[in-house]
């Protein structure tokens, strides 16, 4: 997370993670969930409800709709708007807290409505360390402007944001990302991939990439970096949970040097409308998988979150909140966890988790 020695870093964030409040030592982090959105929109994402469901994709949220919005998340034009519930999400960072939060890394970059001061309010008023995304989403909300840009100047804008401050403000990012890409990858994306890597080369700092819903693209995503200068071992490639499932795949891929990012623990549905021709996996299966790298001998490059982007995964919509990982997730872990030289507890699973430490097996 933290910013390296790169040639446009000035030396006192040299070292140190920029938070939206400012720099911070990497120590001061605490357990941190590395994917997450506290205020965005996601109406490019937007899928027309079934015939015959019209009615409830209109309808208010309640209770009684909460199985269908669920499972069909993104035919709710109102649950994309999650940066209508400012209070509800102090209200849930207040309690990640409370279950041993420290940081959140918000991911949310141009093109969905990133609001820097909506988070440095939201740092301010809970205590938890806030670090921007700079740069942007997929292609298809980049605007005209954005597509006519050169590399040059798409690596500027991303430098400035970490180095001046964003969107207008003084308020700086932190991380690169998360930079979207498609699938196939458009020429505007592999532009912003490029600067990406550009940028990252003048600054040290580390990048996140969204990759397209196929299982060539977090693969294809890392090579336009690669070739371009990038430094993947400080590179996330995030929602792997949707996109590899072969482990032999998993692997190949892992060998690149990336981060490893299983970040939609939380989200459980049955058809996932992007790609339908993807299982999504529960939440259990995300255990298993991380617990296969980790025989693989990968703890050390895994990162987990849950990514919520809609209202519904809120727990004041019946949804499971940003604590979830903390408060269900590692315990699920420990159940399955054996250790190799020490007594094992539940606070050194979750500081091994949360800080990537070397000492646990899993037996999942
Ligand atoms: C902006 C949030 C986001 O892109 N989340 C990933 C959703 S999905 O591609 O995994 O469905």
């Amino acid at each position: 997370m933290f910013i390296g020695q790169g040639r446009r870093t000035m030396p006192e964030q040299s070292g140190k993670v920029q938070t939206v409040l400012g720099l911070i030592e990497p120590g001061q982090l605490g357990r941190t969930m590395t994917h997450e959105h506290l205020t965005m929109t996601f109406e490019c994402s937007h899928v027309p409800p079934a015939p015959g469901d019209e009615g409830l994709a209109a309808a208010p949220i309640e209770m009684k709709h909460l199985h269908w919005l669920q499972q069909n998340p993104y035919s709710h034009s109102e649950n994309l708007l999650l940066n209508q519930e400012i209070e509800a999400v102090k209200e849930e960072l207040l309690c990640y807290r409370k279950a041993g939060g420290g940081s959140i890394v918000e991911n949310t970059t141009t093109g969905i409505t990133r609001n820097l001061p909506v988070l440095r309010k939201l740092a301010k008023e809970t205590g938890v360390h806030i670090i921007a995304g700079a740069g942007y989403y997929v292609d298809v909300t980049h605007s005209d402007e954005t597509r006519k840009m050169t590399v040059e100047k798409l690596t500027d804008i991303i430098v400035s944001e970490v180095l001046h401050g964003a969107d207008g403000t003084d308020i700086r990012c932190g991380v690169i990302g998360e930079i979207g890409t498609s699938w196939p990858i458009t020429e505007s994306e592999k532009k912003v991939l490029r600067a990406t890597a550009h940028a990252q080369t003048q600054l040290g700092c580390p990048v996140i990439i969204h990759p397209g819903r196929n299982k060539a693209a977090p693969g294809e995503a890392i090579r336009i970096l690669q070739e371009a200068g990038g430094n993947i071992s400080k590179t996330v490639m995030s929602h792997l949970d949707r996109t590899l499932f072969d482990q032999q795949e998993l692997l190949e891929f892992a060998k690149m040097g990336s981060y490893l990012e299983y970040d939609l623990f939380g989200t459980e549905m049955l058809n996932y409308p992007f790609n339908l021709d993807v299982d999504m996996p529960s939440d259990s299966q995300r255990v298993q998988a991380l617990a296969f790298l980790i025989r693989e001998g990968y703890e050390d490059r895994i990162l987990i979150a849950h990514d919520i982007h809609t209202k519904h995964r809120l727990t004041k919509y019946g949804g499971h909140g940003f604590s979830h990982i903390l408060k269900n997730i590692v315990p699920k872990m420990l159940s399955r966890a054996t250790e190799k030289n020490l007594q094992c507890t539940a606070e050194d699973l979750q500081d091994e988790l949360m800080k990537g430490g070397k000492t646990l097996q899993c037996r999942v």
